[in-house]
């Protein structure tokens, strides 16, 4: 498209359709002077122009008082739309000049349609419209102004309407306008007296299509009556063209990725770019982003030489991430899809598009972190999403279960006893659902049976409320279960002998006697000690001694009832709990413990015997009391000689002696 040529100055269908216009256009520069750009076939004909029209001087074309009023209108900054009524040059009829900003080659610039007026007024017109209307291209249509009919339509017409030239002139051109008709009328009044030439209409076809049209209208004298000569341009694809071309600007401009274009040398620059490119490289201008050199952007230049060496080799690059560098010298990672084309110029350029994905990255390495943090754990760690489907199982999990399972509810059927399942789905998960997390022990099936884990269910909701995910973390809590027993085992119970400390039996005395006033059962206490053991030391030594407690244990364990609590009391000293045991019952038992350890070989030491106090536990009566009084009673075996059983003083009659052998 050279400058000055008079064929398609704006592109190809807009310049044909300025270069078919029977009416005369001029495109002239929008700054000082004005220079001439472009004139139309029929500007060439109405100025008598030829040849090349860049160096002419349009205003020299006019008379002096139509290139002041033109040249008034043109120097209107603001102005986008003007119309001034000329009065033409040297025999030529008038003519309104339509002023429309425009572009030429990049440039803001006029265009200029200049419409005849009252063309059929002078002597002599009528040949030259004769040779117009039949011999131009454009559609054109002579209508009747006092009723609208379509008195003739020339081949172009016939061809655009669909119609014949004979049903053609039957019509009225309110049956082809689209517009209302008293409005349509109004028009070719103001058509008429030249009031208005140009119109925006929409026009339909034979075949019921709309078309957007524009029509140049004025009154021409045929043959002494007046008519509207109307020439139709179909705009429909222009306007068209123009919506679409405005979608995509508005998509460019409201873009979330960055669209650029920068040239192929690495020094060079960002050559157009949207907003959201200056958004993403922190640029507080076009002018900031485009004068900095391409390579201040690259963060790594080894990785952008591979980008541009794929780039030249392959011609486009899809989706790579790239890590870049913005104005402010903040890292952001990028995804980048390139392409590699020529310019106009020859020159080599790159186009594509730039995805800020810095927070999405981010994200990213803390997902894998996390995923590497919890593929370490030796918790069992799963989520399931608001559908119970598992979506992720740590590998402490797909150890376990082998397979990521489909399903909460194939992954507890797999990994829970049956009573665990229960609880999980009875209790865990609605409780969870409601309160947002459950914690309670359970157990997963281990190879060698169950193992007790301590599991949490966590349950997480999006922003409107609804579950988004159910969480579940479960720890082998065999090992602390094993030690808690020990410690427990430990806390209560007498190292040496195995029996129950005296700690652990004050508690469970407490207990046993709420159980016995809850059933109103008895309960019986039995107090005994080994005779003269102070000489089992001196004589056998410490270690024998031990050796004996042990043994007398063990032996008077063999003969009790599981119920039964047997505690060291102290020293060389035992306590013996029998619920639901009466006194009679008590003292049989005492009479057998004390005839086993008579019986039992306690070797090297001879002779081992043992001494007891007996006593039924008052329904309200203090511990410390019975204590005493099963004191006094083995103070009383004791003293009758040691080997022998004694009942306590009865509760009401205290003091008094009873002995049973
Ligand atoms: N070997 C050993 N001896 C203990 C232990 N606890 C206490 N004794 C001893 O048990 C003896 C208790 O002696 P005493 O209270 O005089 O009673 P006894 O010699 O059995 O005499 P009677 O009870 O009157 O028959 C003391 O010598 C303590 O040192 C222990 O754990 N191991």
């Amino acid at each position: 498209m050279n400058e000055g040529n008079s064929t398609a100055p704006f592109g190809d269908d807009q310049g044909r359709l300025l270069y078919d216009l029977p009416l005369p256009v001029l495109v002239v520069g929008a700054k000082q002077d004005w220079p001439l750009c472009y004139a139309n076939e029929a500007a060439r004909h109405y100025f008598d122009l030829a040849g090349e029209v860049a160096s002419m001087s349009w205003q020299a074309l006019l008379g002096n008082a139509d290139r002041q009023a033109l040249e008034a209108a043109l120097a209107q900054q603001e102005t986008t739309t003007a119309s001034v009524v000329c009065q033409g040059i040297d025999g030529q009829p008038p003519f309104e000049a339509l002023l429309r900003r425009t572009q030429w080659q990049g440039q803001a610039a006029w265009q200029l349609t200049l419409a005849p007026l009252a063309q059929g007024t002078r002597a002599g017109n009528e040949p030259f419209y004769q040779q117009l209307f039949n011999t131009n291209p454009a559609i054109k249509l002579l209508i009747d102004p006092c009723d609208g009919r379509i008195v003739d339509a020339n081949a172009s017409a016939v061809a655009f309407y669909g119609y014949p030239l004979d049903t053609l002139k039957q019509l009225k051109i309110t049956d082809i306008n689209c517009m209302a008709p008293e409005e349509i009328h109004a028009g070719m009044a103001r058509a008429t007296s030249c009031q208005q030439l140009f119109f925006e209409f929409r026009h339909r076809l034979a075949n019921g299509e709309i078309r957007d049209v524009h029509v140049y209208s004025g009154p021409v004298l045929l043959r002494e009556r007046e008519y509207l000569h109307s020439i139709i341009v179909d705009v429909t694809d222009e306007k068209r063209y123009c919506a679409q071309l405005e979608t995509y600007n508005e998509l460019f401009h409201n873009l979330p990725v960055g669209v650029y274009r920068h040239t192929a040398d690495p020094r060079g620059h960002f050559s157009a770019a949207n907003p959201a490119m200056l958004r993403i490289f922190e640029a507080d201008s076009h002018r900031a982003l485009f004068s900095a050199p391409m390579s201040g952007f690259y963060y790594c230049p080894k990785e952008i030489n591979r980008f541009l060496t794929d780039l030249e080799r392959d011609g486009a690059v899809l989706r790579r991430p790239l890590r870049l560098r913005t104005l402010k010298g903040r890292l952001i990672h990028a995804e980048v899809t390139a392409y590699r084309q020529t310019a106009t110029g020859g020159d080599i350029e790159y186009s594509g598009i730039v995805e800020d994905v810095t927070e999405r990255y981010a994200a990213q390495v803390n997902q894998e972190r996390l995923t590497h943090l919890l593929d370490a754990s030796p918790d069992i760690v799963s989520i399931a999403d608001a559908d119970h489907r598992v979506v992720y199982l740590n590998k402490a999990g797909r150890e376990l279960l082998g397979i990521l399972p489909e399903a909460l509810s194939d992954a507890l059927t797999a990994v829970h006893p049956l009573w665990a399942r229960r609880l999980i789905q009875e209790k865990g998960i609605p409780y969870a659902m409601e309160h947002g997390h459950w914690y309670a022990e359970t157990a997963v099936l281990g190879r060698d049976g169950e193992i007790p884990v301590s599991q949490l269910i966590v349950t997480r909701r999006d922003e409107n409320g609804d579950i988004e995910s159910i969480a579940t973390i479960m720890r082998d809590i065999s090992q602390a279960k094993r030690y808690q027993a020990e410690l427990e085992y430990h806390a209560g119970h007498d190292p040496l002998t195995g029996a129950v400390n005296r700690n652990r039996f004050i508690d469970l005395l407490v207990r046993e006697r709420q159980e016995a006033r809850r059933n109103g059962r008895v309960l019986s206490l039995v107090m005994f000690d080994i005779d003269h053991f102070k000489r089992v030391n001196d004589t056998f030594g410490h270690s024998v001694g031990d050796m004996v407690l042990a043994k007398l244990v063990h032996t008077c364990s063999a003969l009790l009832r599981e119920v039964d609590v047997l505690a060291r009391w102290g020293g060389e000293e035992f306590m013996l709990l029998l619920p639901g045991t009466p006194l009679a019952g008590a003292v049989t038992l005492a009479e057998r413990l004390r005839r086993a350890v008579e019986e039992e070989d306690f070797s090297p030491v001879p002779g081992i015997t043992s001494s007891f106090g007996v006593a039924e536990l008052g329904l309200d009566e203090p511990e410390s009391q019975c204590y005493k009084r099963l004191d006094e009673a083995l103070y009383r075996a004791k003293a009758d000689g040691r080997n022998r059983v004694c009942l306590a003083e009865p509760l009401e009659g205290a003091g008094k002696r009873r002995r049973v052998q």
